[in-house]
């Protein structure tokens, strides 16, 4: 028979590209849909998804309280809100979530299950109910470099991000683009007459950066033309919460570190907002165990994942294939830029891009559904 599944968020910015995802592999004949909604209970479903009725109140603990499996994409103040009271109410169903709330609970798998389905078994074979979409970088950055990972070659890493505006959210991208208008249309004159002085342009187009009245409600400084390095909360010691994810999440996904019988893999860098629209980007030195061989590790990567793609060091290759433009909107995970670093032969460098709203946001829970109701 099959099962229910409560859908929650399905029309933010992750839930669509969930719904589109789920629509394209057919999941939708596999489960029983029900969408609900924080805001328009008893509206009408999404008229794609036939026979769904209408929407229920996403608020509702009784309501939700008879599905067997729950899949939210809402937030992480719904979750902060829905999820004890459903618990509470002795609600034993598989809780599948997009935010980062329930992720570091000793009672919650990461899910990326080309990664860590070994660990995602387990837990199911133990009974454990919350399973949550991992940090967007830290899971784009694992579907490259899992290859590394399995054959246990990383001493340690860092990883230097490049973020894109989609992060934070749909308002940031459309701010990002606001921005890039106003800038392009301060100096659109003096952009069509060739003989324009460039540092006229260059002076006017900063004073439009530095004018309050460019909008950064969201980003609350400008990003189009800039970047900001420093992403999240400010942990108080230096670090910002999105830096300490990365170590704290990539070990929790792959089993290792405290509570585990493998041991941690320190990591650790610095996360930068930049002006891309939806694929994060992210710089790595990767310290190794040995000297290995570039056309080893070459092999390691190509292995590690269906979705790993080894993109050639050289520059053609680099600048059409290792770029948020070329990638975004697709499963591929390119790494590039791969060589040996002047620190010595277990020093090496990689570059990797990942769309994330698909492997760092979306396809993993999706996935994971599958898993749940024994279809992947
Ligand atoms: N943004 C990202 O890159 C990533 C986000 N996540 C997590 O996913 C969760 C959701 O993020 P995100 O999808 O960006 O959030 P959104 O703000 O796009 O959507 C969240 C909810 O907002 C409500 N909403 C209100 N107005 C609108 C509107 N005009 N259009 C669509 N929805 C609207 C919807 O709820 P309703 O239908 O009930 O009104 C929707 O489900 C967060 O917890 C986030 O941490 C995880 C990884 C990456
Ligand atoms: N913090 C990420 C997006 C995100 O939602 O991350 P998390 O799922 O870890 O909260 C970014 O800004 O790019």
């Amino acid at each position: 028979m099959m099962q229910s599944v409560g859908i929650v968020g399905w029309r933010g910015m992750v839930g669509s590209v969930l719904m589109q995802r789920m629509r394209e592999e057919g999941d939708f004949k596999l489960i029983n849909p029900v969408f609900f909604s924080t805001s328009n209970a008893g509206g009408a479903a999404p008229s794609w998804a036939e026979g769904a009725g209408l929407l229920q109140d996403a608020y509702d603990i009784d309501t939700l309280k008879k599905l067997p499996i729950i899949l939210t994409a809402q937030g992480g103040d719904y979750t902060t809100k829905v999820y004890p009271q459903l618990r509470a109410a002795g609600w034993d169903g598989i809780w599948i979530d997009a935010a980062s709330t329930l992720r570091m609970n000793d009672d919650a798998i990461i899910v990326l299950d080309p990664v860590n389905r070994h660990v995602i078994d387990t837990a199911m074979q133990k009974g454990i109910k919350n399973y949550i979409g991992g940090n967007c970088t830290v899971s784009c950055m694992l579907m490259g470099l899992a290859g590394l990972f399995r054959e246990d070659v990383v001493e340690w890493m860092t990883s230097m991000t490049y973020q894109a505006a989609s992060g934070g959210g749909a308002k940031h991208m459309r701010e990002l683009i606001s921005q890039f208008g106003i800038l392009n249309h301060t100096v659109s004159d003096l952009l069509a007459d060739p003989a324009s002085a460039i540092l006229e342009i260059d002076r006017q187009v900063l004073a439009q950066q530095r004018d309050p009245q460019l909008p950064r409600d969201n980003f609350g400084v400008p990003l189009a033309g800039n970047l900001i390095p420093w992403i999240d909360k400010d942990l108080g010691n230096g670090q910002s919460r999105e830096e300490w994810k990365a170590q704290a999440e990539t070990n929790k996904i792959l089993g290792r570190g405290e509570g585990f019988d493998l041991p941690l893999i320190p990591i650790d860098g610095l996360c930068v907002r930049i002006g891309a629209m939806r694929s994060h980007s992210q710089a790595l030195t990767i310290k190794l165990k040995r000297d290995i061989p570039l056309d080893e590790i070459e092999d390691m990567i190509k292995s590690g994942t269906p979705w790993a793609r080894y993109i050639p060091n050289v520059r053609e290759n680099s600048m059409n294939e290792l770029t948020p433009v070329a990638i975004s909107g697709t499963l591929d995970i390119p790494v590039g830029r791969l060589r040996k670093l002047n620190m010595g032969s277990d020093y090496i460098s990689a570059f990797t891009v990942g769309d994330q709203l698909l492997w760092g946001a979306a396809e993993p829970l999706r996935r994971m559904l599958r898993i749940a109701i024994g279809e992947l």
